[in-house]
């Protein structure tokens, strides 16, 4: 028995010790912070996360650049009836398959960007055959993405950009496009180029009257003149298409007149749309917790809703946002975020930084949570206030509910209480122990109220 804890024992601290870097990371952090709360933390002290240093470990992603390149249609095919009798047969090559469409679709089960890969291709059409056989069509592929995600397309200004020589900012997908775009450049002052050719007859094919086919000018005059994406996947099932597939190239049939009857070219297909978009998730949820970081923010929505964020007793637990439903006796449900904490100077990068207010940009009503526990908590929320319209202007002035909270600590969280309301007898305050689960009931309704006067 005894031999058989130990191995448990040491089999529990390799994995410790071998095992994945947050393991540790997250270990580490406790100890640092242990040592941190014995020492009361004064006002003005600079906030760092404790996340060793590295803010991108994170599997959690808000906002991404990525490359949508529609599939390239297939090739028409230059192909003529034969048989045993019939050397030269009329023109029977099939027409190449368009390339797949690539679509953007918002998923109420994905919480994150991290599942959207930096190049969406969708698969190529394939080639007309001989015997009037076109090819298939491309599949479309469909990229699932959070509810609230803001798909934006990125112009990148074409004359900037050599192809040759693209410098040394220039990133991969500029430099994708810029090529792109010179072979397309290419295709069109050389007409030669948009067509295939029957073996041996590049030289005698004459395509100088040749008119193209009216599918084809419209397809590339579409192309040429998109107007810029923008888009925002708010509900369920919610897409848009962000590159078209490429169209598929006429076999030579389609170039039958009376002075040629036996066409010996056909088109190619055209490339798929490329589109470089910056995707955004800002999160929709109807209240949005603010409050600095240990105020207490997850275990208030721990307190009032079904989600389950960890809860601790150090700065910057909360890495994510976190999204709980309050559900209410009459079958009303209200969603709320809790983000990461905002500390003094967080417009300056301080701390986790204010990116993450974009979480709730979006609600309707924010909630304040401040530590009444701390010496002058309206200056706590003051600095909140503060770095709200430094982030957006007007934000702090959402409709807003003041939680004190930890209310239950003793003589200075009542003392500090009473003198608030003193200072503010207008500021809608309600105080709360989110631990206790105390007077939980009352923020509820309050919140409640005030969405409801929003309507
Ligand atoms: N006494 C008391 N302690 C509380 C109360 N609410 C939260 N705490 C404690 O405060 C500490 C921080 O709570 P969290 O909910 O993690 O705080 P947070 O605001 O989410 O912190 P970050 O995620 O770091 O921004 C924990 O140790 C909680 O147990 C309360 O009402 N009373
Ligand atoms: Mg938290």
């Amino acid at each position: 028995m005894a031999v058989a804890i130990t191995l448990a024992h040491r089999a529990h601290f390799a994995r410790r010790i071998i095992g994945d870097r947050t393991v540790l990371h997250s270990y580490r952090r406790q100890v640092q912070t242990q040592s941190q709360l014995e020492q009361e933390v004064p006002r003005g002290t600079e906030w760092t996360p404790h996340t060793g240093g590295k803010k991108s470990g994170r599997n959690f992603i808000d906002r991404m650049r990525c490359t949508a390149i529609g599939g390239a249609g297939g090739n028409g095919c230059v192909s003529f009836f034969r048989d045993v009798f019939v050397p030269r047969g009329p023109a029977d090559g099939g027409d190449g398959g368009s390339g797949g469409d690539v679509w953007l679709e918002a998923d109420s089960s994905e919480t994150s960007l991290s599942c959207v890969k930096q190049w969406l291709k969708a698969r190529p059409g394939s080639n007309g055959r001989g015997k009037s056989m076109h090819g298939g069509r491309g599949s479309d592929i469909t990229i699932k993405v959070p509810q609230g995600t803001l798909v934006r397309q990125i112009l990148i200004e074409n004359k900037d950009v050599q192809p040759e020589d693209p410098g040394p900012g220039a990133d991969r997908s500029s430099r994708f496009l810029a090529d792109l775009e010179t072979q397309m450049a290419r295709r069109t002052e050389d007409k030669a180029a948009l067509f295939v050719h029957y073996p041996r007859w590049e030289e005698r094919n004459d395509l100088r009257g040749v008119r193209l086919p009216a599918e084809f000018k419209a397809f590339r005059w579409a192309m040429a003149h998109a107007p810029p994406l923008s888009a925002d996947l708010t509900s369920h099932g919610q897409r848009v298409l962000v590159a078209r597939g490429g169209l598929g190239g006429m076999g030579n049939p389609h170039f039958i007149a009376a002075d040629d009857r036996q066409p010996h070219y056909a088109l190619r297909g055209l490339p798929g749309q490329t589109r470089v978009l910056d995707l955004e998730l800002k999160t929709i949820a109807d209240v949005g917790l603010v409050g600095m970081p240990n105020a207490g923010k997850s275990t208030f929505l721990r307190a009032v809703s079904n989600a389950h964020p960890k809860v601790a007793a150090y700065p910057f637990t909360t890495l994510n946002p976190y999204i709980g439903t309050v559900a209410y006796d009459d079958a009303a449900q209200v969603t709320v975020a809790d983000i990461p904490g905002l500390v003094p100077g967080a417009h300056r990068n301080v701390g986790l930084g204010h990116a993450f207010l974009r979480h709730v940009e979006r609600s309707r009503v924010l909630v304040f949570i401040v530590d009444v526990s701390r010496p002058e908590p309206w200056r706590d929320l003051q600095m909140l206030r503060d770095e709200l319209d430094l982030y957006r202007e007007g934000l702090s002035d959402r409709p807003s509910l003041v939680v004190c909270n930890k209310a239950d600590a003793g003589d200075i969280a009542r003392r500090n209480y009473d003198a608030w309301r003193l200072i503010a007898p207008d500021l809608n305050l309600v105080p709360v122990s989110a631990k206790l689960d105390k007077n939980i009931k009352k923020a509820t309704h309050a919140i409640r109220q005030m969405l409801e006067q929003q309507k």
